[in-house]
């Protein structure tokens, strides 16, 4: 699937592998910036996209960075939606000891494109049966 893109630095987000489901995204700065540890900072990227209908982006964290430096993003996924057409920005949090250095260039998220589904409801008063029911948070076992 062939799809759009906007980008500021002309550089595109890339897989790294063959085998990567996501690619990695880059921030687009001026200046460096640093988070001081236990702050968050909204990185712009420089790039918008035109996804079609019943497709989202995801944007993960990298683990590297999640491992190492305790770089995590505020908002767990980010959802970018098939009609978003501004910059791809990218709310990172700094949850490690150390503050953290960030460069234009550096790739700092990564992003999943998927397929999502859009249902209607059928208000109800009775839900089917399942072994489960409405047993979880560990019901099984830890
Ligand atoms: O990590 C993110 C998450 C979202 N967005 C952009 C794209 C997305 O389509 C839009 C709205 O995101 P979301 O629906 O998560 O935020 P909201 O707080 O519900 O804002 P809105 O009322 O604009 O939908 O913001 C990003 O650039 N990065
Ligand atoms: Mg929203």
């Amino acid at each position: 699937m062939i799809v759009k893109i906007k980008s500021e630095s002309g550089i595109l987000p890339a897989y790294e592998t063959d085998g990567s489901a996501g690619m990695d995204v880059r921030a687009c700065l001026k200046e460096p910036v640093c988070i001081m540890p236990g702050d968050r900072y909204l990185v712009p990227t420089g790039i918008a996209i035109e996804l079609p209908q019943g497709y989202e982006a995801q944007i993960r964290a990298r683990s590297g960075l999640a491992v190492k430096y305790g770089i995590g993003l505020v908002n767990g996924v980010g959802t970018i939606d098939s009609d978003y057409r501004g910059e791809i920005k990218i709310p990172m949090i700094n949850w490690g000891p150390e503050p953290f250095e960030i460069k234009n260039g550096d790739r700092i998220a990564q992003m999943v494109i998927a397929k999502y589904e859009k249902i209607k409801w059928e208000d109800t008063s009775e839900l089917g049966e399942t072994t489960r029911g409405d047993g979880g948070f560990g019901h099984t076992g830890v």
